[in-house]
């Protein structure tokens, strides 16, 4: 389908949204006018500088409180419909979006609301305009796409028709498979966006919080099959007012924006397949995609499993110590590079001090292993993600990879050897002179912490989920000393992978912590402290606490005194787990989980964030203690 976004969603000027639109490969755009009306350039060279870049511009938007008036006023508000009319034809736009009128309707009849839009159909006819009209989830009277629908039916003007915004519709509750009442040619145009889960009210949630389809809480593909059932053929838009993308780079957020519609179509074209197949069994030969014009491409391959973990710095040593210490072993050092792999079980830490001139440790690279790294690495392709640069010496693997928002390398890996420990990722053949892989309590990586930056976490979310098939299961909010941290979790079905995804307060350097899974965290943490490690220190009052709240016995919470461990319990489990100093920027934290415990133990995070913070200022306390 063509795909479309409302200038409204990016920063810059009118042309600078022009060029970023054209770059990231939309096929056209919506003029949201006040970007028209701040322009120093005319109509007629924005049309002229859209035909150069190949782009329509699909919808000029938004016309406001036109219907549901007086008589007095609707002979005023066809008078700024002209104004209007004239300058999209100076644009060479052919539909405009007329929302329900949120301020000066007095009226509340469908067949008054008709009668006004039809008088608004001729006058649009005679430019050769069409009027989408869209229901907004605030309108005074009129909120529920269903009306909007039927005051559009009741006008019965072929230049009357529909706007459908899945935010109105979805922001209120209602149910969108009434779509597919509507006759696909009355729907005049769609716009997209998706929300965070937000308890608000609606207008609020609508001009700051929107997302591109795939970050939020909706199911977007389904709401596109029911407009591909309906017979909809107009473009896909995207219409997301947000605080964070009004700022970001114009060209970055809108490749960003276009991903989300690559995905979007995928999803919503294999939902339609199924149901189709579903049809099929049940006898019916409706439901085939073909004809919706909705793009699929290659299959998501969910990783496995982690291959790795990647920790880059011009000087590694600290974080081999700290390696040594948690029972991990050197497993050896890469035959062509500085690269030097630590190991115990299937957690594999990757040390990387190439090209990492003055680089303090930090989280630099994540190996997943996947079924089919070719398919997962052409709809990385797809998704339009850049490909990590490697340098590969002939005999050693080429590993697909590709670049996630802040940065972070994603490599994706298929070959898999045995060995007399069991299965091992390809590429750790490549690593010679060292001891044979540790066989410890250290099991395995349980699941990663990564941070970015208030501007790329939405981002960093549609890229796991996307490109990965990720789930995003649950949002939490930590307290620290310096900001409230949002860790959204992204996770595989299967709870193989997890990545938590943290947004770090503005200028704070948030730690990253790669967590461990053991089998016997009280040793693993007895035996770190034999070689001199000191945990992140927990302080008494948390101690005090967990009696209360779980009412621990003096035993239990001794031990966890003894090792300064922290703990939590679900109604299907318990969670251990300790946390080691950070060096540079990365931590590990070591996790035992008994039973079905599934979480993260979120109460404890703030714990870490206050004691991390004293052992940052050196455990100095403020004058006068
Ligand atoms: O917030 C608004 O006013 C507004 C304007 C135009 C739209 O299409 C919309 O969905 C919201
Ligand atoms: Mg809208």
């Amino acid at each position: 389908m063509r795909r479309s976004i409302a200038t409204v969603c990016l920063s810059g000027s009118l042309e600078d949204k022009l060029y970023a639109c054209a770059d990231a490969g939309f096929d056209g755009v919506e003029i949201f006018e006040q970007d028209l009306v701040v322009s120093d350039r005319s109509p007629e060279e924005i049309r002229a500088l859209a035909d150069r870049l190949g782009l329509s511009l699909d919808l000029y938007q938004p016309f406001r409180d036109f219907e549901g008036v007086t008589p007095e006023l609707l002979e005023e508000n066809l008078r700024r419909a002209r104004e209007r009319f004239e300058t999209m034809r100076r644009l060479g736009v052919d539909t405009v979006l007329v929302c329900s009128n949120v301020a000066t309707a007095t009226v509340d009849s469908d067949q008054v609301s008709a009668e006004q839009l039809r008088r608004l159909g001729d006058l649009a006819a005679s430019y050769g305009v069409r009027v989408a009209f869209e229901a907004l989830a605030w309108g005074r009277y009129l909120d529920d796409y269903r009306r909007s629908w039927r005051i559009a039916e009741l006008a019965d003007h072929e230049a009357v028709g529909v706007c459908l915004d899945s935010f109105h519709i979805l922001s209120r509750g209602h149910d969108p498979a009434a779509i597919e009442d509507i006759p696909g040619d009355k729907i005049f145009f769609v716009q997209l966006a998706d929300a965070p889960g937000l308890t608000m009210d609606v207008l609020s949630w609508s001009r700051h919080h929107r997302l591109f389809p795939g970050e939020g809480v909706w199911d977007l593909g389904r709401f596109v099959t029911h407009l591909a059932r309906a017979g909809y053929t107009g473009p896909l838009s995207l219409e997301v007012f947000n605080d964070v993308f009004r700022q970001t780079d114009t060209f970055r957020t809108a490749q960003h924006a276009l991903r989300s519609l690559v995905w979007l179509e995928d999803r919503a074209a294999r939902l339609l397949a199924d149901d189709g197949a579903v049809r099929h069994a049940a006898g019916s030969a409706a439901g085939s995609t073909h004809g919706s014009g909705l793009e699929r491409i290659a299959d998501v391959d969910v990783p496995t499993g982690y291959d790795y973990v990647e920790i880059k710095a011009e000087d590694t040593s600290d974080v081999e110590v700290l390696l040594d210490q948690l029972g991990l072993a050197f497993r050896g050092q890469h035959r062509t590079k500085p690269v030097r792999l630590w190991s115990s079980g299937d957690a594999r830490i990757v040390l990387n001090e190439q090209h990492a001139r003055e680089q303090e440790p930090h989280l630099a690279g994540i190996g997943f292993g996947v079924a089919d790294a070719s398919e997962a690495s052409d709809r990385a392709r797809a998704l339009a993600v850049r490909p990590a640069p490697r340098r590969t010496q002939a005999g050693e693997l080429d590993l697909a990879g590709f670049v996630a928002p802040s940065g972070l390398e994603v490599f994706l890996n298929d070959r898999r050897t045995e060995t007399p420990g069991g299965q091992e990722p390809a590429w750790a053949a490549e690593f010679d002179r060292g001891r044979p892989g540790g066989g410890g309590e250290i099991t395995g990586i349980d699941h990663l912490n990564v941070s970015h930056g208030w501007d790329a976490h939405d981002e960093a979310v549609l890229f796991y989920t996307s490109v990965l098939g990720l789930e995003k299961p649950s949002v939490t909010e930590a307290a620290g000393p310096q900001g409230l941290v949002r860790s959204q979790v992204m996770r595989s079905a299967s709870g193989a992978v997890r990545v938590s995804l943290n947004v770090a307060p503005v200028g704070v350097s948030h730690p990253e912590h790669i967590a461990l899974a053991c089998t016997d965290v009280v040793e693993v943490a007895r035996r770190a402290r034999d070689r001199g490690l000191r945990p992140v220190p927990v302080p008494d009052n948390y101690y005090d606490d967990l009696r209360a709240r779980f009412g621990l016995d003096e035993a239990t919470l001794s031990l966890l005194r003894e090792h300064q461990l922290m703990y939590d319990r679900s109604a299907a489990g318990e969670f251990w787990h300790f946390y080691t100093p950070r060096v540079g920027r990365v931590c590990f934290e070591v996790v035992q989980r008994t039973g079905g415990y599934d979480v993260y133990a979120g109460d404890n995070t703030p714990v870490l964030l206050a004691a991390q913070d004293r052992l940052d200022r050196g455990g100095a306390r403020p004058s006068g203690w």
